[in-house]
């Protein structure tokens, strides 16, 4: 079944939300980032933003309606994101995603370059992988990351091969993260607990590179 005008307009307005959010985080630097709602299970159905626009702006032409090939629901002149591909593996990967939120930080994009190695950022004893929906005790989590293949399908299938279902969240490198939930309440409380876990992390080795320096060797 297509998407029913009431539907639509409740995701419209639940990403407006976000991304005003988002955006007075700075979260969007340079139109980057993109975000999306599921809509409809089966078949497959979301709403995502529009390629290309300012996301710290409103508009009447902010998002559009796709399938599951990422294609427009109804005749649109907006086009989807560039990188919808990567919304609707997650969608598909995991039926009981319900929101994708993708944003380019400073802070994730350092973690995804000093880990690349590994391809992947492990974390162990944060409060905030709580805020992931993890609760044992000194928990630890592996965010994977991918290289940033500049073709989406290669990217999309990179993205498609690593990600997992005990952590909602991907890094692509030097480039930012997708983070996902059950809805857009949870997929925004998974995506800042990762931010606040790079930044941590990130400041952590800053300070203790400062405390190395600054200690006297004798
Ligand atoms: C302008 S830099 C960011 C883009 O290359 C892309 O990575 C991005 O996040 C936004 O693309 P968009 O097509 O607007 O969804
Ligand atoms: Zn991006």
């Amino acid at each position: 079944m297509t998407a029913t005008f009431e539907q639509r307009l409740d995701a419209f307005r639940r990403l407006d939300d976000v991304k005003m959010t988002f955006a007075r985080r700075d979260w969007f630097p340079g139109t980057s980032g993109n975000l999306s709602i599921k809509i409809e299970s089966e078949p497959l159905q979301f709403a995502v933003t529009a390629s290309g626009k300012d996301k710290t702006k409103l508009s009447p032409e902010d998002y559009l309606v796709v399938d599951r090939d990422s294609r427009p629901v109804d005749s649109t002149s907006l086009k989807p994101s560039a990188e919808t591909l990567i919304h609707a593996v997650v969608y598909k990967k995991f039926p009981q995603a319900g929101a994708c939120f993708h944003v380019h930080t400073v802070w994730n994009n350092l973690i995804s370059e000093l880990y690349f190695g590994q391809r992947a950022f492990s974390i162990q004893g944060q409060e905030l992988i709580k805020g992931l929906g993890i609760w044992e005790e000194n928990a630890s989590i592996t965010v994977p990351i991918v290289e940033n293949f500049a073709d989406i399908p290669t990217l999309a299938a990179a993205i498609e091969k690593v990600i997992t279902p005990e952590v909602p969240g991907v890094l692509i490198r030097n480039h930012g993260i997708y983070a996902w939930g059950g809805n857009d309440f949870e997929a925004k409380r998974h995506l800042e607990a990762f931010e606040f876990l790079f930044e941590y992390h990130a400041r952590l080795l800053q300070l203790r590179q400062a405390v190395v320096s600054t200690t006297p060797t004798n």
